[in-house]
């Protein structure tokens, strides 16, 4: 207990109360039957800023305030929270970018020998980069429209006119990133890894009041200590280790054939491992990424990559079932552009997937640590428990705060009255944005985050989603069956799951002729 509570400066914060010491309002705000059910009431109770509990008494800062975020994302005073430092490292390892802390910087840390870690993640994340800009990225329409109509095909082929389109567009995800950022075809990436990938998903999926507690416990751990109890020989942590490994000998077999094949005097360049690599004819590299570096990338891109677009197309994907009129229009459109298919002068298109970005942002709740104390200002003033009116809150190093970013994309403030609603239209006279702040490198949104940590292949994924909705949309009609009972649901990032607890969407799909 005294180990776990430590005073805070938020305390006179208002905030829902607490319905049990040990799980605070975890179980409310990760367990809901629907996500948000909890959250979205609080923030039209308490405002854009509340305070929540933790397991065993802490307390954490719920952030919805857009002059808030816009801070906490863009200073060198937050780091990525321990539960969530933890994942990185059992996903992803040390060396992968997410890993590097991105915002030190030299006049404003106290931490001078953390300097080259900034810079670092500043020149790894400037040479990833090369493979994400707008450029690079139209260069992979091609394998998006493969991947597309491989897809078409497998729903021409099934049985059923019900199908659950999770996995499909989970494997279509997952061999586009694997040509354009491998080189490898799906047959390639091997079938181990393909399970295993799925096989991490499906863990992710079982989200339950004994991983809170673990979560909460190992987050208070030495860093060394956690990562001497990752190395234990439970099922769960074998898979994650397995999925890693495999995902690193790909990544260094590639290395290897790139080295080879530039000796042999054949052209390296065609994805975006060979270009980072930039081999010369001895096979060394020249002034690219070393080896070793660039495996270390492999498990990231594969995972950060995969299911968060696959999950936001199947959530877009449900709200075209549920909405047929919004759908006739979408194909309408595509119909009209059938000839050039230019996807980013699409209107409804475009907002379409804004707004399913807005209303499913796959990483719902993105926790960070105060580094040091700072104080973070507001929007609006907040009234506390004690009448008085605060424009900027104090808070001390070690403070837990979570940015709401799925409570953001809601705010009526921002977003208008309809701010629950789906509703792609607000989309179509502009930005549907009312704020000053800048926030999110994609229409005001958070969901791809912002600041230094800012998804590296946002333009990848809006690219991929494109393409993979106007394929589908030409083809295919989408209705909910009769008896739909999925929900949207937190485990440790949106999904849709099935009444029986597994992840799952189905849809009834009928070829259009
Ligand atoms: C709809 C699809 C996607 C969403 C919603 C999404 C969301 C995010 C978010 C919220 C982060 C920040 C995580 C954090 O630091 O806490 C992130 C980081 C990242 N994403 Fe994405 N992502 C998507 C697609 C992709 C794709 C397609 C790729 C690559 C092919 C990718 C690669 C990355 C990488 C490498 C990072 C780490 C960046 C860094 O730490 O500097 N993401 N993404």
């Amino acid at each position: 207990y005294v180990v776990f509570r430590r005073p805070g400066t938020i305390r006179k914060i208002q905030g829902p109360p607490s319905p049990s010491w040990i799980f605070g309002n975890t179980l409310q705000l990760l367990l809901s039957a629907q996500y948000g059910e909890h959250e979205f009431a609080w923030q039209k109770l308490y405002g854009a800023v509340y305070r929540l509990k933790n397991c065993f008494g802490e307390e954490r800062l719920m952030v919805s305030d857009p002059a808030a975020l816009h801070y906490i994302v863009n200073s060198s005073h937050f780091e990525h929270a321990p539960t969530l430092e933890n994942l990185i490292y059992l996903l992803y390892g040390l060396k992968s970018l997410v890993s590097v802390p991105g915002t030190f910087c030299a006049h404003e840390s106290p931490y001078t020998q953390s300097l080259s870690i900034a810079e670092e993640h500043k020149s790894l994340r400037a040479a990833l980069n090369v493979g994400f800009t707008a450029a690079a990225v139209r260069g992979y329409q091609s394998i998006f429209e493969k991947a597309a109509s491989r897809l078409t095909e497998e729903l021409h082929n099934s049985s059923s006119a019900t199908i659950d389109i999770c996995p499909l567009l989970s494997f279509a995800t997952l061999s586009t990133i694997g040509e354009a950022v491998l080189g490898q075809s799906p047959e390639d990436l091997g079938e181990e890894l393909i399970q295993n990938n799925l096989e991490i998903v499906k863990l992710a999926a079982s989200q339950s009041r004994r991983q809170i507690l673990a979560d909460a416990v190992t987050s208070r751990l030495p860093a060394w200590l956690f990562r001497a109890a990752a190395r234990l020989p439970t099922p769960t942590l074998k898979t994650i280790r397995a999925a890693k490994r495999l995902a690193y000998e790909l990544g260094d077999r590639i290395v290897q054939e790139k080295r080879a094949a530039a000796r042999d005097g054949l052209d390296t360049d065609g994805d975006l491992f060979g270009v980072l690599l930039n081999t010369d004819a001895s096979g060394t590299t020249k002034n690219g990424l070393a080896g070793d570096v660039l495996a270390a990338q492999t498990a990231l891109i594969l995972i950060a990559g995969q299911e968060t677009t696959a999950t936001t197309l199947v959530l877009a994907l449900r709200e075209l079932a549920r909405l047929p009129a919004l759908q006739a229009d979408l194909r309408s459109e595509i119909a009209a552009n059938a000839e050039s298919l230019a996807y980013d002068s699409m209107p409804l298109l475009n907002a379409f997937i804004k707004e399913s970005l807005r209303m499913f942002p796959v990483v719902p709740i993105d926790d960070r640590i105060a580094r040091q104390d700072t104080v973070i200002p507001l929007s609006e003033k907040i009234t506390l428990s004690t009448g008085e009116d605060i424009s900027e809150i104090f808070i001390e190093k070690g403070q837990i705060v979570s940015i709401a970013i799925a409570s953001f994309q809601r705010l009526k403030s921002r977003w208008g009255k309809d701010a629950h609603e789906f509703n792609p239209n607000r989309w179509l006279q502009g930005s549907a944005y009312s704020g000053g702040e800048a926030l999110g490198p994609y229409a005001n949104l958070l969901s791809f985050l912002g600041g230094p940590h800012n998804c590296l292949g946002w333009r990848f994924a809006i690219s991929e989603m494109q393409i993979f909705i106007c394929e589908l949309v030409r083809r295919f009609s989408f209705a909910l069956p009769e008896d739909d009972t999925v929900r949207i649901r937190l485990v440790n990032t949106l999904m849709p799951v099935m009444s029986n607890g597994q992840k799952g969407a189905p849809l009834i799909v009928s070829p259009i002729s």
